[in-house]
């Protein structure tokens, strides 16, 4: 069966549910897609669908991310629904990378949780600069106080955050009664795409920039090859393109080009795909890797940077931090060791803000105002951006 191509007529974006664990972010994805379907603009995404690894229908909970897509009037939305559970923070920094937006979902029931909280504190530093929140669950009390009280709260949130908070779109939600067809709640559902459609701007996609695209996941085609995925970040690229797999140290060709599931053309800068590269064996490359225009960017392990220690209340850490410390960096789509230098200073508290020097346990592409984030144990305890190489 021949593929029909993917044909570009909506200006694509990037968007994501983000939010504690259990708060409706997958009955809302799926909701999305049954309120566009229904206008006769995409296909139905069912709650299993999205939630389908295996090993998430066994615990019930969303652990890689899933990618669905679907158009409103005036778009085309990649959209990420990223995991909850606080184990799973790495994949939703993987994932947050490279939004445009992002829904942030908060139950109205319950408000305010930590990976509300640590969310929102990731989305910022991976640089999502908008955020549309739905307070999901809303038929879940006809009290509109306590509605309005969680919506103050999450306001305040977000403006300590950095984001506006007093102007982001809050919606209330039922991604549960959307989902039955309950019309007051499928309007809801039109409301926040809406809020969606107009809030989150458009971004400056760096189409003339040489191509680079983070690896998210490597695939294998039986007979065909090695297929790398995730969103391209800058530049564009068509089949027959000469490509260098940073990390893997090996060069390649792009045999093959895929959006969604559909062979395209040309893939620019935004865009979701699955690139087909000739000759490269599955193991050589990983996640983390970075595909690029040969010899583009030259790959570095020292840096410096201006980093914020979460303080102890934002699940930070609570002890401070000397040259020496040893943490993980994600970066793009990568998480590598890097080694801290402090400088004069030589020490730092959690909840300061510091210069500090990284050696990284392995070369990447690295450039000024790239954002990352510090983990540890499992947690985040510090977000940065990169200010020189070398
Ligand atoms: N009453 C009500 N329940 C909801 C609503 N949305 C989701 N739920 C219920 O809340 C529970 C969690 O929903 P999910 O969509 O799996 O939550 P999630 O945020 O994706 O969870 P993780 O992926 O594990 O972080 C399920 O039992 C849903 O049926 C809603 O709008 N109203
Ligand atoms: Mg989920």
């Amino acid at each position: 069966m021949s593929k029909t191509a993917y044909v570009r007529t909506k200006p694509h974006l990037n968007i994501g549910t983000m939010g504690h664990v259990d708060h409706g972010k997958t009955t809302l994805t799926a909701a999305i897609t049954k309120v566009l379907a229904e206008r006769g603009s995409g296909t139905f995404v069912p709650f299993d669908r999205i939630d389908r690894a295996p090993e998430e229908a066994a615990r019930g909970i969303t652990i890689n991310i899933a990618h669905v897509e679907y158009e409103t009037d005036t778009r085309h939305y990649a959209h990420v629904d990223m995991p909850g559970h606080a184990d799973y923070v790495k994949n939703m920094v993987t994932g947050a990378a490279q939004l445009d937006g992002a829904i942030l979902v908060v139950s109205a029931l319950d408000g305010i949780m930590p990976q509300t909280a640590e969310h929102v504190l990731l989305a910022r530093q991976v640089g999502v600069d908008h955020i549309v929140v739905a307070l999901n669950k809303a038929d879940g009390t006809d009290d509109e106080e306590l509605i309005d009280l969680v919506e103050l709260e999450v306001r305040d949130l977000l403006t300590a955050q950095g984001y506006p908070g007093d102007s982001v779109p809050v919606v209330r939600v039922s991604g549960l009664r959307a989902l039955e067809g309950d019309p007051r709640w499928t309007a809801a559902v039109e409301a926040l795409l809406d809020a969606v459609d107009t809030y989150v701007p458009m971004p400056e996609r760096y189409l003339d920039a040489p191509f680079l695209l983070p690896v998210e996941n490597v695939l294998t085609i039986t007979g065909r090859g090695t297929v790398v995925t995730g969103a391209v970040e800058r530049g564009t690229l068509r089949l027959g393109d000469r490509v260098s797999v940073l990390g893997a140290g090996v060069d390649s060709v792009v045999t093959g080009l895929e959006t969604f599931g559909k062979p395209m053309e040309e893939a620019e800068a935004g865009d979701n795909v699955a690139v087909l590269l000739r000759g490269v064996p599955r193991d050589a490359v990983r996640r983390g890797h970075v595909v690029a225009a040969p010899g583009s960017v030259v790959p570095a392990r020292r840096f410096s940077a201006r980093v914020y220690l979460l303080a102890g209340r934002e699940g930070g850490r609570t002890t401070p931090v000397a040259t020496g410390y040893r943490p993980q960096f994600y970066i793009r789509t990568a998480d590598v060791v890097g080694d801290v230098d402090l400088g004069a200073v030589g020490m730092a508290r959690p909840g300061e803000t510091v210069e500090m020097t990284v050696e990284l346990g392995r070369e990447m592409p690295l450039e000024p105002g790239l954002g990352f984030a510090i983990r540890e144990g499992g947690r985040t305890v510090g977000a940065g951006t990169v200010t020189t190489v070398g």
